[in-house]
């Protein structure tokens, strides 16, 4: 069967494994307890980043992540003309006050979410061409809310190849404000993005929130950086209407949480091999990151975790426990994840509320299901999840999807089964480019 070809373009230079066209995982010989560092999370980087870019002052930013989603983001927001120096994991960003000193140009957005739906309205706000491209997965992902929104407000969308689809061609003049209307089903990012710009529209500007919104955590992850940064939104009792003050952001020097999203591998880690696993850096019962739900999770898998003022700690168990429906409509993120224990458990487990995650790095959906299958487990599509089976993998080939979930989802498997190929390992760069020598360090045989 036809593997997925990478997307070259899209990796950056803090990518690592290139070229390897395949890893394979087995299970650590000995017990695996450790702690480890995670690096920062993504979602919270690039707020904080073009949330920096967009200030008056110089914010330096402690902790980021270093990772293609991160580097598309600096780089996009250097072609503006902002100034921003890393050294190693510190970004120092002398923010423009919210005039862009550049006006025109090229921008490549790799293959983020966060930053093809950021940016846009960060750029509307000042006067200016810019021509915006993206990788080829990222290009088939959805963009019409926001276009729609930002073409109210006076933005102007030319495409290049298909309709409210990447690479297009932006003519911006500024925000009008006032009332704008979103849908949230699709992405919660179309409201982020948004909102990250709205200090700098004409008016003060008003999110209307049209039905429910998957993934909300995120749009408060984005009120909180923003509040970070001097400008406190003020959201309706219902949570569907947001106004955000006109203002400048400030400065800041912040110290970013690390990737709880990341930080789930190697909690599910300790859980398949009755390890225990450490990881300093997170406040469990403070971050408002989403994926911190899996903690409970792993409990009612029948894992013990212990939650620190400054770390969280995840001990297995011989025998995980399924037979359960989960909603992951809050935390879809780690859907994968859940999958990937899931044959391991001792009872069926459904995955529901996640439709809108056929529209990430892959169909996600489907590139589960079919690796699965192909691993001899059996599974049921559903429009909106899946049902994963208990059962023994076979030690195959998976194609990864070029989709960093999904190869570090399927590395787990390789946690309880000899020989678990994976293609195209450097896929992981989208978010942790350290994964494959991290499970390395905790004593899971990882080979290219
Ligand atoms: O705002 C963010 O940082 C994110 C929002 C979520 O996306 P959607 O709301 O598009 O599903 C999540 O899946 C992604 O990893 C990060
Ligand atoms: C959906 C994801 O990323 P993006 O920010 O590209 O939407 C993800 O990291 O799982």
């Amino acid at each position: 069967m036809a593997m997925h070809q990478p997307d070259w373009e899209a990796r950056s230079p803090w990518t690592t494994n290139k070229g390897i066209s395949e890893v394979r995982i087995s299970p650590p010989k000995s017990i695996v307890s450790g702690t480890i560092r995670v690096p920062g999370s993504k979602s919270l980087t690039n707020r904080a980043l073009l949330i920096a870019a967009l200030a008056e002052g110089k914010s330096q930013l402690n902790g980021i992540l270093k990772s293609d989603d991160s580097y598309w983001c600096i780089q996009a927001l250097i072609k503006l003309g902002v100034s921003v120096d890393i050294d190693g994991e510190t970004a120092y960003v002398d923010g423009c006050g919210g005039n862009w000193p550049n006006s025109s140009g090229e921008l490549y957005m790799g293959a983020a979410g966060t930053v093809a739906r950021f940016l846009p309205a960060a750029l509307a706000i000042g006067r200016g061409k810019w021509t915006i491209k993206g990788s080829k997965r990222l290009s088939e992902r959805p963009l019409a809310p926001l276009i729609s929104a930002l073409s109210a407000q006076g933005a102007s969308f030319n495409y290049l190849e298909a309709e409210h689809r990447l690479p297009y061609e932006l003519d911006v003049a500024g925000l009008k404000g006032g009332i704008v209307k979103l849908p949230g089903s699709m992405s919660s990012q179309f409201i982020s993005g948004v909102l990250l710009a709205a200090p700098y529209t004409q008016a003060p500007l008003i999110i209307q929130i049209e039905g429910e919104i998957v993934q909300r955590d995120y749009v408060q992850l984005t009120l909180d950086m923003m509040s970070a940064f001097g400008i406190t939104p003020q959201v309706s009792e219902d949570g569907q209407s947001i106004k955000v003050p006109s203002g400048t952001y400030q400065a800041q020097t912040l110290q970013l949480e690390p990737d709880v999203s990341t930080c789930c591998y190697f909690w599910a880690l300790a859980a398949l091999t009755s390890g225990c696993v450490r990881i300093d850096g997170i406040d469990a019962r403070k971050t408002s990151q989403p994926d911190i739900e899996m903690l409970d999770v792993l409990e009612r898998m029948g894992c013990m975790v212990q939650r620190g003022e400054n770390f969280v700690e995840v001990q297995g168990t011989q025998q995980l426990k399924g037979g359960f429906t989960l909603s992951m409509k809050k935390w879809s993120d780690q859907t994968l994840t859940i999958a990937a224990l899931a044959p391991f458990t001792d009872g069926p487990i459904t995955l529901t509320d996640a439709a809108h995650i056929r529209h990430h790095e892959c169909d996600r959906i489907a590139a589960i299901c079919s690796e699965l299958s192909k691993l001899g487990i059996r599974v049921e599509e559903h429009q909106d999840g899946l049902t994963i089976y208990p059962g023994e993998p076979l030690p195959v080939l998976v194609d990864s999807h070029d989709d960093h979930r999904m190869a570090m989802a399927l590395s787990l498997i390789g946690l309880r089964v000899e020989n678990i190929r994976i293609t195209d390992p450097g896929c992981v760069s989208k978010t942790c480019p350290g994964f494959f020598e991290q499970l390395s360090t905790l004593g899971v045989e990882v080979i290219y």
